[in-house]
């Protein structure tokens, strides 16, 4: 294929490039603030689009019109336009208001951001929202974003914000209103509970801005979902309130608990719990094979040889270290390291 074209080089637009490049497709961006390598830097829309097919606007939602509005004289009916926006209702009616039938255009979201890159997390997903002016820009967006290892969702325009509103936008202002009201994350210790929200709190606080008032100012459906957890927030509250100190176990009907099975519910219940542990070991270990497979390319564009038995002993000794302070056997976590390291190097050479 040949370069895709990014307008706006922020987060998501770098990201982007990180896997265009991982995927050897060469590409270019233009932003008026952000810093550039200069093999990809455009100068100008003129330069950005010449000789690409395929244009990613990566800009924040507000912007997005005068962008389009900005891009559409560069632009030739045989190129394809697509967003990336957190939101889709109003870059789609950007897009259709701007580029109409003039030239291809779908409105896309990328289910994935600049930390789940770092961290190598699989699945990449995309959501695909066709359009019935362009049928083919939607096919044509599906096997770009497959090229770069993405599984694709289609969803319309509305769907995609009303699941959002429920999802995306509810946890973001959950974890808004947990920082705001003094729940940091740099706490000695936590729960596991705490510790899977301390990730969107952590993304807020890195974010410019842009994406807390995408998800919910953008989003059409975003205010009613708020509200109604509000709602439900407050009647939680109420009832606990209610609960008089001294009461056994409370008999109100958001706080029931589910009611045990019978047979051998606790043996039930720590299986389905290690089927879970093992599910996440093996998410683990499809993480670690990317990241490995990252440092095989690094090493392999600076010379150096590929198995490092030096970094592998360096390896096992931390390993063998943690897991006494955790109190597992040295031993046995060492077998599973050198299994691991094995698995490894094997992965290294083949496709994830
Ligand atoms: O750190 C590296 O150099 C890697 O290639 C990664 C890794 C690993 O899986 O951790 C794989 C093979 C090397 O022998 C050492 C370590």
């Amino acid at each position: 294929m040949s370069q895709v074209a990014i307008v706006g080089y922020g987060r998501f637009g770098r990201a982007l490039g990180s896997l265009l490049e991982a995927a050897g497709i060469g590409y270019r961006a233009l932003d008026p603030v952000a810093d550039i390598p200069e093999a990809h830097r455009a100068n100008s829309f003129q330069e950005l689009v010449a000789g690409t097919e395929l244009i990613v606007v990566a800009v924040p939602v507000p912007r997005m019109q005068a962008v389009l509005e900005n891009l559409l004289p560069h632009l030739r009916p045989e190129q394809l336009v697509l967003d990336v926006g957190s939101v889709k209702v109003k870059p789609v009616h950007a897009l259709n208001a701007v580029l109409g039938t003039r030239v291809p255009w779908v409105g896309t979201h990328p289910l994935f951001g600049p930390l789940s890159l770092a961290m190598a997390e699989r699945p990449l997903r995309v959501v695909v929202c066709p359009n019935p002016l362009h049928p083919n820009a939607a096919r044509q967006a599906r096997a770009f974003f497959e090229r770069l290892g993405c599984e694709i969702i289609e969803q319309t325009p509305e769907g995609h914000d009303r699941i959002m509103a429920h999802t995306h936008a509810l946890t973001f202002f959950v974890a808004k209103g947990m920082l705001d009201a003094g729940s940091g994350v740099d706490v000695p210790f936590a729960p596991a509970s705490f510790k899977a929200l301390s990730r969107t709190i952590e993304t807020i606080r890195a974010d410019a801005g842009h994406l807390f008032a995408a998800i919910q100012h953008d989003n059409p459906f975003a205010a009613e979902a708020r509200s109604h957890l509000l709602g439900a927030l407050g009647a939680i509250h109420q009832e606990l309130e209610a609960i008089p100190p001294e009461a056994e176990a409370p008999e109100t009907p958001h706080l029931e608990l589910p009611a045990l099975e019978t047979g051998l519910p606790e043996l039930t219940e720590t299986r389905e719990l290690i089927d879970q542990v093992d599910r996440e070991l093996v998410e683990l270990l499809a993480r670690r094979a990317e990241l490995a497979r990252r440092a095989l390319q690094a090493k392999a564009q600076a010379g150096q040889p590929v198995p490092d038995p030096a970094r592998e002993e360096a390896m096992v000794a931390s390993r063998r270290a943690w897991a006494a302070e955790r109190g597992l056997d040295p031993e046995g976590v060492e077998a599973i390291f050198r299994a691991v390291l094995r698995f490894s190097r094997r992965a290294q050479h083949t496709k994830g």
